[in-house]
């Protein structure tokens, strides 16, 4: 125990004042049990230490063998001396054993000791030196061998390893004393009534101590994100959406963003829809109570938005030709879980028709997406989506703010790639060269509204709006290192993880 080994060094030492090696006087106590003693001991001044390491060479079991019992060598050397006429080669394993018989007949040969006579062995002389078992037993000895090439021949041959000795040279220190006293670890008030507070030994700080784990609630890795994407987006000048409807009406989540009532992502297999209530009022005026709710500068006119999108898909308007279908009013009302935030930006856009003016707006929340599940797909995910509304964008525009953005976020090389969205024209997915992973990934998807969106609302002509998405998962992912989605979300994710991950950061690493 460590508190015996402390007493043992300070008796050691008071029988002597000149310095003592822990291997001598301590030869069979590891070495962690007496650094452990010297550690304590050596804070409190009592003692004074320095570590000693010395490269040894040690036997091996087998090393240790051939050095009591003799080499395979010499071993099948005295058997075949002891044969008065040669030894039948069959009858050595009976006699040495079959290792013995099958390395030392070899090393026999090698060094000409011993000859084959047809089936026999003969010896050629009559006694021989067992160099190896000398060479073993120098090294049990003195822990090193000084000729190097017998050495490095005995190490291949497994005989002996190289071991580091670790041992300590102790001493005296200022604050040496024969007893170890018991230290107090907390002052009592008794001790100040009683005064014993002057004498009393106080146990020293230890600043070296790891603090107890104290088990507490953890920010999840996503949240940690989304802060560090909050944060870059509010740096940009950016305002956050309110995005608290997880349930919305076709109108906004496909309609007004000009998807036709057709288009394969409305369909069951896509879009999760609500069952009850299966539909919702069309679009009005919000409650003026609400304080969650943005408010429109003036207030708007929701028939003519809802003749407008419908005249936009079905006859075409703004001078756009639509889609030329009848279209469904009831589609429209029809409840769905939101498969993008960018019903959100729909509704935070035509507000701002009320007074249209400059706007840069984001939102990061869930989504949820009829998907097959599997590593990277999951129902419900995360989308940061954001907003830039301006007088006289260009498609330029976008790709220099995109490079901002994206260098913010420690992606400094992007790639455009024309794309498609019922939405937007021109449309771009993004793509940027991960550091990390040494290659080109999708990181978003983005473009510019169309008109056929932007004008049903009231957006006048002159003002363009920039709009790109991407997913808080893939981020995330990468940076933790993350490879299946159910770890990171839903309810197989491991709590210890979450508790020990480090806060992120988004640069390049
Ligand atoms: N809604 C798109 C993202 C996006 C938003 C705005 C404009 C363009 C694209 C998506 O789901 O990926």
């Amino acid at each position: 125990m460590a508190s015996d080994m402390t007493a043992q060094i300070l008796d050691s030492l008071s029988k002597s004042d000149a310095p003592l090696l822990s291997n001598e006087a301590y030869p069979s106590i590891p070495s962690l049990n007496i650094k452990s003693a010297l550690d304590r001991l050596g804070s409190r001044q009592m003692i004074e230490y320095e570590t000693l390491e010395k490269d040894v060479v040690v036997l091996t079991p087998e090393g240790e063998e051939i050095a009591n019992n003799g080499s395979h060598e010499a071993k099948v050397f005295a058997a075949v001396v002891a044969a008065l006429d040669g030894l039948k080669i069959s009858d050595l394993p009976g006699i040495v054993g079959k290792d013995n018989a099958k390395v030392g007949q070899g090393n026999c040969f090698k060094r000409g000791w011993i000859k084959k006579d047809n089936d026999k062995l003969r010896a050629t002389q009559e006694s021989i030196v067992d160099e190896t078992r000398e060479q073993l037993l120098t090294v049990q000895r003195t822990q090193t061998l000084d000729d190097s090439k017998a050495l490095a021949d005995l190490k291949r041959r497994k005989l002996v390893s190289l071991s580091k000795d670790i041992h300590y040279k102790f001493s005296k220190g200022p604050k040496y004393a024969k007893e170890f006293v018991k230290e107090e670890t907390d002052l009592t008030p008794e001790m100040i009534a009683s005064g014993a507070w002057k004498t009393v030994q106080l146990k020293p700080y230890n600043f070296n101590a790891k603090g107890a784990h104290t088990p507490s609630g953890a920010l999840h890795p996503l949240n940690k994100v989304r802060s560090e994407f909050r944060n870059i987006f509010f740096e940009m000048g950016f305002t956050e959406m309110p995005t608290n409807r997880f349930v919305e009406t076709g109108f906004w989540n496909f309609d007004a963003l000009f998807v036709p009532q057709q288009h394969p992502a409305r369909d069951l297999q896509d879009t999760f829809y609500i069952a009850d209530p299966l539909t919702a009022d069309p679009p009005r005026e919000d409650p003026a109570n609400d304080p969650h709710l943005p408010k429109a500068a003036k207030p708007l006119d929701y028939q003519k938005y809802w003749d407008n999108v419908h005249d936009v898909h079905e006859k075409g308007k703004f001078g756009s030709i639509g889609y030329r279908y009848p279209w469904n009013a009831d589609e429209s009302l029809r409840l769905v879980l939101r498969t993008h935030t960018t019903s959100i930006s729909a509704y935070m856009l035509h507000k701002l028709a009320a007074d249209p003016r400059p706007a840069r707006l984001f939102s990061i929340d869930r989504v949820f997406r009829n998907e097959a599940v599997d590593a990277t797909h999951l129902a419900e995910f995360h989308q940061i989506e954001g907003v830039i509304a301006d007088f006289g964008l260009t498609l330029g525009g976008l790709i220099g703010f995109m490079e901002v953005f994206f260098a913010k976020m420690g992606i400094h090389q992007l790639r455009f790639k024309p794309a498609y969205n019922p939405y937007t024209e021109p449309s771009m997915e993004i793509f940027g060269y991960h550091e990390g992973l040494g290659k080109w990934v999708e990181i978003g998807n983005s473009g510019m509204f169309r008109p056929e969106m932007l004008e049903s609302m009231g957006i006048p002509k002159n003002m363009q709006v920039y709009g790109w998405g991407l997913s808080l998962e893939r981020p995330t992912m990468i940076k933790y290192g993350v490879s299946n989605i159910r770890e990171l979300l839903g309810h197989k994710v491991d709590l210890g993880f979450i508790e020990s991950n480090p806060a992120v950061r988004l640069e390049k690493e």
